[in-house]
């Protein structure tokens, strides 16, 4: 075959230097059109196109295709490099950033924590933060915004089951900083004063402060006899293959882990609980669901969270049609030939999720809400259902999102019921969806929290 000159670029332009297209899409996110925005690209230049995102030249690709040649990469061809200002903000030695033997190293390290064999010997624990939290922030309470509360669930979850961080001054101090530097993480990578990258910068050295500090107690601790299954960092500390894994990484990762493991399930669950509220046959068969395991104050198993299949069903759903993380980005590592077109080694590839989770001819009346699609997985064609990704860098989260999710849900629906406040049923994303105000709602506690777990 004669080989393309690097010229066949694909259809698009780079718009003004440097800013290119960002701040358009940026603004078209937080106006809550970026759905709108990226489908009218694709109306205009069709399913390969090239623009201009935070400072690097970008291919943006989708389809069923296009997904199977993100995911189904072996990694030679195409990097996980993220945005400029992602990896500015969480470190070069995290998983995003990392490829071929060095991935799969930290990635085998992270996943014997993550792994369904590991988790579910913390299920209690994750079960102990949700009714701390009801409690704590449902209990008595008539009126509350779900969203915010469940970013904080969230969060307490991934602090005391991956890094032991329990309750207290430095966990609040931690979620501060950490807020400061979500707020910024996706920018134009340009440090200047008084910007939100400048304070997101500026909040993540606070926090590799912290964690570096957190790293040597655990050290100490593990040092003085503690147990080594307490939680992440001391499993990454002792792992066989410990040595291998350097305190940059393990930060590196922690950090990651922070943005990855509490910024979508918190959405997750806020988007059931929305779509729960707007759909009162499924919120009936939830609730039948549910307490048809009976535990009589005994704490859930493995084995009840395998019964959860329709509320599982219901989450997929949710992650269909508000899928959190809309897309992402890879990098060319040499010059790639693509549906005709060269995509030039060193430029970014995005690639999304809702086009194929919302396209008519996979999903057959994309806006209805319907959990029946996912009963016979079979019937979802590969490479078009991707919300936790897919291949070597799919989610390794994905089992922990999902217990987390069916226990907060479990508590919701057996404890509570709730009306919307605000019936319009929009959303904008920054770059997680947020629904309208957070989602205010009015609650009407159903039975008795027990003050225990
Ligand atoms: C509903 C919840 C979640 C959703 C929708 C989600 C989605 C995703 C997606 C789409 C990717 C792939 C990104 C890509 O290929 O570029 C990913 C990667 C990742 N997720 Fe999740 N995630 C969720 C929860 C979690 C949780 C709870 C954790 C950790 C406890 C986690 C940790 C990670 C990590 C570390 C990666 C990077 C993997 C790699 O690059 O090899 N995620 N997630």
């Amino acid at each position: 075959t004669t080989r393309k000159s690097p010229k066949n670029t694909p259809p698009g332009s780079f718009g003004i230097p440097f800013i290119g297209q960002s701040l358009s899409l940026l603004w078209a996110m937080r106006a809550n059109t970026a759905d709108e925005w990226i489908a009218a690209r694709a109306r205009r230049y069709g399913a390969v196109s090239k623009l201009s995102l935070f400072g690097t030249p970008t291919v943006f690709i989708y389809g069923q295709a296009a997904n199977r040649f993100v995911f189904s990469g072996d990694g030679n061809k195409l990097s996980n490099q993220q945005t400029d200002s992602v990896r500015m903000v969480l470190g070069d030695r995290c998983l995003l950033e990392l490829v071929g033997e060095d991935h799969k190293r930290i990635r085998n390290a992270l996943s014997s924590f993550l792994k369904p064999d590991s988790l579910r010997n913390y299920i209690g624990k994750m079960e102990e933060e949700v009714l701390m939290h009801l409690r704590m922030h449902w209990h008595g309470k008539n009126n509350l915004k779900v969203l915010p509360l469940m970013k904080t669930l969230t969060f307490n979850i991934i602090c005391s089951l991956l890094f032991g961080v329990e309750r207290g001054a430095v966990r609040d101090t931690l979620v501060l900083y950490f807020q400061e530097m979500i707020d910024g993480i996706w920018s134009i990578p340009l440090n200047l004063p008084f910007t939100r990258f400048n304070r997101s910068l500026k909040a993540s050295a606070k926090v590799k402060k912290m964690l570096s500090h957190l790293i040597s107690e655990k050290r100490a601790q593990l040092a003085a006899g503690a147990s080594s299954h307490q939680d992440l960092i001391t499993c990454l500390l002792t792992s066989h293959d410990s040595q291998l894994v350097s305190d940059d990484e393990i930060i590196h990762n922690v950090m990651l882990i922070m943005v990855a493991g509490h910024d979508t399930s918190s959405v997750l669950i806020t988007f059931m609980v929305r779509v729960l509220a707007n759909h009162p046959e499924i919120h009936a068969a939830v609730l039948v669901e549910q307490e048809g395991i009976k535990k009589g104050g005994a704490l859930l198993t493995w084995e009840d969270l395998g019964k959860m299949k329709y509320t599982w069903r219901v989450a997929m759903e949710t992650l269909r049609m508000f899928t959190p993380l809309y897309g992402g980005f890879r990098k060319t590592l040499e010059d790639i030939e693509y549906q005709g077109y060269t995509i030039p080694k060193g430029w970014q590839i995005l690639w999304v999720s809702g086009m194929t989770h919302m396209d008519d001819s996979i999903f057959p009346e994309p806006s209805k809400f319907d959990p029946g699609r996912f009963e016979n997985p079979a019937g979802v064609p590969p490479y078009t259902y991707i919300p936790f990704g897919g291949g070597a860098r799919i989610c390794p989260g994905y089992e922990f999102a999902k217990i987390e999710t069916l226990i907060t849900i479990r508590y919701l629906v057996t404890h509570f019921t709730w009306k919307l406040c605000c019936n319009d049923n929009r959303f904008r994303r920054d770059p997680m969806p947020v629904p309208t105000q957070g989602l205010p709602i009015q609650i009407m506690p159903r039975k008795e929290l027990a003050l225990t777990a």
